[in-house]
């Protein structure tokens, strides 16, 4: 039986790290690596959604997570997402993974052409055998992806030994249980990440091992101590924190400039990180965006103060 503690707890989501002109930063990316080693997080999660993979090239992609395995080996579980939009990239980032040590890969079901399960799986399954050395992780985002996975085709993929878990993150929580239960049923032991943060008690409670998120970044504090409340039972107090976190991320998402770009603006302030804007098409701050981060990172600072 492998040992899959190492996915175990809170794994902030890694934000694209862009310089002034809008390309991809190593500095920076080296930097914020060292800000979630020094906040003292599980692992995480580089490429995907959070980090605005779907904007950009395979080799910038091979940078960053070159830049986060120099300062997070040995320190951090790393789980590199590689979909891209064809199999040919995502197999060139499978590969590359491997040879730079990461611990497992990720992947998005293919975008945009709705395919049938057996080109999902063969998609896949493709990736997850240009990394036979790595985990692999199933990402079920069917919102963004616009393709949900169906138990049908979870049963498919549970048939790669590769293959140690879901990251979750649809809406409905009883995703969590179905492919918990199943992948324990085959497996002993199967992982599932809780994807949305807003609900990150209720994942935790229907069998989340722990969380993938891409609000973790600018309050790990919190994140933190909300898994430590699970942790400890105390449900009470967790719901409270729940709630409070939940009213930080709404001000987050209250601007016209994107949450990502907000969430940067967040790390500028109460930090002194900065990492940059979004790529467009993402909106990045309007002015008047400015002082709704400025709240936003007021509220964590004044969470901090009330759970630490
Ligand atoms: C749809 C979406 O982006 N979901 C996020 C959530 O962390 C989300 O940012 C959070 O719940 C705020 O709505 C994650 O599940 C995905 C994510 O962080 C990533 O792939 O980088």
């Amino acid at each position: 039986m492998r040992d899959l503690s190492k996915y175990k707890g809170i794994i902030p989501a890694f934000y694209a790290c862009y310089d002034e002109k809008g390309e991809i930063s190593p500095e920076r990316v080296r930097a914020f690596t060292r800000y979630f080693v020094k906040k003292g997080v599980k692992g995480v999660y580089v490429n995907g959604s959070s980090g605005e993979c779907i904007y950009q090239g395979v080799e910038e992609r091979k940078t960053v997570i070159e830049n986060v395995m120099a300062e997070a080996k040995g320190k951090l579980t790393v789980i590199n997402h590689v979909a891209c939009n064809n199999t040919r990239d995502s197999v060139e980032l499978a590969r590359h993974s491997q040879q730079v040590g990461v611990d497992a890969i990720a992947s998005i079901p293919p975008i945009y052409f709705h395919l049938p399960e057996y080109s999902i799986a063969g998609y896949w399954n493709a990736i997850s055998a240009a990394a036979p050395e790595l985990n692999f992780v199933i990402y079920n985002i069917p919102q963004l992806a616009g393709t949900a996975l169906t138990m049908s085709l979870f049963h498919e993929m549970l048939k790669n030994p590769r293959v140690i878990a879901v990251k979750n993150s649809s809406m409905p929580t009883q995703d969590i249980q179905m492919f918990k239960a199943d992948g324990i049923a085959a497996r002993g032991e199967f992982l599932v990440f809780n994807g949305p943060d807003e609900q990150f008690v209720a994942g935790r409670a229907i069998g989340a091992d722990g969380g993938i998120g891409g609000t973790y970044g600018v309050m790990p504090e919190l994140f933190l101590k909300l898994n430590a409340l699970i942790i400890s039972g105390e449900c009470e107090r967790a719901m409270e924190l729940q709630y409070d976190i939940n009213a930080i991320i709404y001000q987050m998402c209250a601007g016209k400039g994107n949450m990502y770009a907000v969430a940067k603006e967040i790390l500028r302030i109460n930090e002194n990180l900065d990492i940059g804007g979004v790529r467009e098409p993402l909106e990045n701050l309007h002015e008047e965006d400015k002082a709704i981060a400025a709240q936003a990172a007021e509220m964590i600072r004044k969470a901090q103060d009330k759970y630490l």
